[in-house]
């Protein structure tokens, strides 16, 4: 390298600290070489703690989670991909990155990763009511499907019981609307705690003890007891054990079915029992199709109120459409897409094909292309052989679909029948709807 390239360096440097979005690079080996300024404060690492780790031991990273490491194995770059995941210090953070594998001279040296944080964004439309400021009541909660109904119903006869209530469901369901509304309808006056597990380290649950011992009579929602390691939730049942009185009420929320998180030892059998007096599970979006309309018409009528937007409906082709896609991630999806698609909207009353954005398209093209049969697998001599690794990724794909049917969609059980781990066949159910 000449004397002028090395003088560039610390232009280089200023330019990179500088910069409004956070640069992450690593070496061939999955050492980070690169971590500016934007950077640490998206993940709210000091430098000299990013010193000489790989990115598996920074983050609460799967392996197969990291874009980085991704990259780094591929040799493919990965642009905007989103993702959420917490950071050593039990934040939970949003970015959409973008990825680049580095050749020299033909060779992979490393990976760059450039991140945009979008944290605060996400949280601003992922809780419009609350973003409307009005008190979460089961009026808002839209419950036109029998399962959802049934929910509501037993919600209301946990209120009269005012015993600790546990709501089961998969992420973007309305597991913390349900626990507002509780509150709300028992005694709105009374406070209301929400006590986020995927953010809290141990001083929080003093804290938590310390605050609340003062009051007579309170809620207090937990969310995602699942989320904590078993250590704190010992910690937890230690402390709600000594907060036990009339005019005190607790609820909880977990993702997945408890008898498969105590059997795979995420979650604690006593602290399930503390709460498990009254359970209520609220069914994925995918089982309850008939919420999906309801939903978009009263999300459209609430922001018609509120902004004065001309969207009222949704064109035939997209109601098809919204009505055969899985929605992994429940409401929560339905409403973030909603809000992408009105805040482009100018003049249209009806949301058309043509206004769904982008990655929605190739989702539900990619959904109706590949519904894959039996048939597909058979060797015919007039039909055009597959490349492998397509041939074997679509196997894989109609076999793990069949296996799941056949044991009414449940992950332990599946995986049990197929010999791999519950992680594994997550792993690769997610990565067969694209997710990342
Ligand atoms: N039945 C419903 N009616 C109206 N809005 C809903 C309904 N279900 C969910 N939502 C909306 O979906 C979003 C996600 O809901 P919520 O935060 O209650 O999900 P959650 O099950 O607690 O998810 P997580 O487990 O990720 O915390 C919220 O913005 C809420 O407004």
């Amino acid at each position: 390298m000449d004397s002028t390239e090395q003088s560039l360096f610390p232009l280089y440097e200023f330019a990179v600290n500088h910069a409004g979005v956070g640069i992450h690079a690593v070496n061939r080996s999955g050492r980070t070489v690169i971590y500016n300024e934007k950077m640490k404060l998206i993940e709210g690492l000091e430098l000299d703690e990013v010193g000489d780790r790989t990115i598996l031991e920074l983050f609460n990273f799967e392996q197969e989670e990291s874009t980085l490491l991704k990259v780094l194995q591929s040799g493919k770059e990965q642009l905007n991909v989103k993702q959420t995941y917490w950071n050593r210090k039990g934040y939970e953070i949003t970015t959409v990155n973008d990825t680049y594998p580095v050749f020299l001279h033909g060779e992979l040296i490393g990976a760059v990763e450039i991140a945009r944080d979008v944290t605060a964004l996400e949280k601003f439309v992922l809780h419009p009511l609350r973003k409307d400021s009005v008190p979460v009541t089961f009026n808002q909660i839209v419950a036109v499907s029998d399962e959802m109904k049934t929910v509501i119903s037993t919600a209301k006869k946990a209120i009269h019981a005012k015993l600790p209530l546990l709501l089961i469901g998969e992420t973007g369901t309305g597991k913390d609307l349900i626990a507002e509304s509780v509150h709300n309808e028992l005694s709105p006056a009374r406070p209301y705690y929400s006590f986020d597990c995927h953010r809290s380290d141990p001083a929080m649950f003093d804290r938590l003890s310390e605050d609340l011992n003062t009051l007579e009579a309170f809620t207090l929602f937990c969310e995602r007891i699942d989320l904590l390691s078993l250590p704190l939730q010992q910690k937890l049942y230690r402390v709600l054990k000594d907060m036990e009185q009339d005019g005190r009420l607790f609820i909880a929320s977990i993702g997945d079915d408890p008898v498969e998180l105590i059997a795979e030892g995420s979650l604690m059998k006593e602290l399930y029992y503390f709460f498990a007096s009254f359970t209520i599970r609220i069914p994925p979006l995918r089982k309850r199709k008939e919420d999906i309309m309801p939903f978009i018409n009263s999300y459209l009528t609430r922001r018609k109120k509120r902004f004065g937007t001309t969207l009222e409906g949704v064109s035939k082709e997209v109601e098809h459409l919204f009505l055969s896609y899985d929605w992994p991630g429940n409401i929560r999806e339905l409403e973030f897409l909603l809000d992408e698609i009105s805040s482009m909207a100018t003049i249209q009353n009806s949301i058309t094909y043509e206004m769904l954005p982008l990655h929605f398209r190739l989702k539900v093209d990619e959904m109706t292309n590949t519904r894959i049969q039996a048939g597909d697998f058979i060797v015919q001599p007039q039909k055009d052989l597959l490349p492998l690794d397509q041939y074997l990724r679509e196997a894989e794909e109609y076999y793990l679909q069949k296996a799941m049917k056949m044991h009414n969609d449940n992950i332990t059980k599946t995986a049990q029948a197929l010999g791999m781990s519950r992680q594994n066949l997550q792993y690769r159910l997610r990565k067969m709807k694209g997710e990342k």
